[in-house]
């Protein structure tokens, strides 16, 4: 699982992915294998459930701070965009790569406006353009793929008798489109279960709708520290209008306060509204660092960074926290380490689906489970809660 940053050029995508993965800590730790230049590791940061049980965890496979989960997410920085991407202009095999790899994308959108279609400064641009812009994109890359002999595919489906929904799942398995999407795209805009009766319209509205489904975006209105509050205001209004959830960002403030923590200046947890100076700086940082909180933390609540990429892990891709145990009452692995692992589900897993997780073996073994918050055992359908703590029993072999 994996979230994609895209946006055209100069609105602060690249600042954005520094900031979002500028993490000081040693990612080394985790079981992520080769990272590529444009792959980094940022957090998901959620209340952990130490803060309402009065423990102190021992993190294993993510970080515990003030109460906080932060749990590692990989992140990819998808370059290369410009309008009219999809016919192969602007951009090699790697964009639509990394395209294909993410699961939901951050659109990051110069929210000031003085950045043209094309990435160059202009006086004003309309962001809206571009959130429709991106959109269209990759609802045509989708279409691309499926409309390459698409009578031939749908004749054969038809004649063969095959299941629609498994057919096209398997013609889209590059971009990660399952059939459950299919189904539920076709459902939604109520297709034929004939596909020689779709029309050329059909194919590009269930292309549209499978983006939807399959890579959902959130919208960084960034630069929002530049903007002014009516341009915010339009932004959310025309996202909000287009479905996408927006959220006002300033990139570089971010990028700031993550060195100035990392430099060990100040004490600042990403997302919150403050943060505390812990040594002497000059008189210049000081001041760079002033006018962050007033001019971003007072007027917004936070640099936005951190909101954007918690919505996108727990409302676009509707993920939720879930900590495995061995031992119900303590709260403990085997070796008494308290709460050491996270896992996230995607909502509606089971505990059979966390076993899976955990590790095949326990999958395959699976017995039952128990809710340690309750102690009581918990059944087959039981749908995992976020911040669960389960105890899996299984047959060991
Ligand atoms: N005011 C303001 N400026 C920002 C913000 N984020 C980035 N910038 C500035 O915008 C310019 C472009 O930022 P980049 O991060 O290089 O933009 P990009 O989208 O990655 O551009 P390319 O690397 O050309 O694709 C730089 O001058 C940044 O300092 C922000 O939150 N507020």
């Amino acid at each position: 699982m994996e979230i994609g940053v895209v946006g055209k050029p100069n609105v602060g995508k690249s600042t954005f992915f520094s900031a979002a993965t500028l993490v000081d800590v040693d990612i080394a730790n985790y079981p992520f294998t080769t990272i590529d230049a444009n792959v980094g590791v940022t957090y998901a940061i959620a209340d952990h459930p130490c803060k309402e049980l009065n423990c102190t965890p021992n993190p294993q496979n993510y970080e515990y701070r003030d109460g906080k989960a932060l749990i590692p997410v990989k992140m990819i920085d998808v370059a290369g965009l410009v309008p009219g991407a999809h016919e192969g202009r602007g951009l090699g095999n790697k964009f639509l790569d990394d395209l294909r790899m993410a699961s939901a994308l951050i659109h990051v959108v110069d929210a000031t406006g003085k950045t043209d279609a094309e990435g160059q400064p202009t006086d004003y641009h309309d962001p809206v353009e571009d959130i429709e812009f991106l959109g269209k994109e990759i609802d045509y890359w989708i279409y691309g793929i499926l409309s390459k002999g698409w009578d031939k595919f749908a004749k054969r489906i038809k004649l063969q008798k095959m299941k629609l929904e498994t057919a096209i799942a398997e013609h889209l398995s590059g971009i990660g489109v399952t059939e459950n999407d299919v189904w539920e795209a076709m459902h939604r805009l109520g297709l034929s279960d004939d596909p020689t009766k779709w029309s050329e319209e059909d194919l590009l509205s269930f292309a549209s709708e499978i983006r939807k489904i399959n890579k959902p975006m959130i919208i960084a209105a960034n630069k929002a520290d530049a903007a002014s509050d009516e341009q915010i205001e339009r932004l959310k209004k025309e996202g909000e209008k287009r479905g996408y959830i927006v959220v006002p960002t300033s990139a570089a403030a971010e990028l700031t306060l993550r060195k100035a923590a990392k430099a060990g200046f100040i004490d600042y947890i990403p997302g919150s509204s403050d943060f505390k100076i812990l040594k002497p700086m000059s008189g210049k940082q000081e001041r760079a660092l002033k006018m962050i909180k007033e001019k971003v933390l007072d007027r917004f609540g936070s640099t936005g960074v951190q909101e954007v990429i918690n919505r996108a892990v727990f409302e676009l891709l509707q993920l939720i926290p879930v900590y495995p145990v061995q031992d119900e009452n303590k709260l403990t692995d085997q070796f008494g380490n308290v709460l050491p692992h996270v896992f996230l589900m995607k909502k509606g897993s089971t505990p059979r689906d966390l076993a899976f997780k955990v590790h095949t073996d326990l999958g395959k073994g699976f017995l039952y489970a128990i809710n340690a918050r309750t102690k009581r055992r918990i059944g087959e359908d039981y749908e995992l809660q976020f911040n669960d703590i389960i105890k899996i029993v299984a047959v060991t072999r």
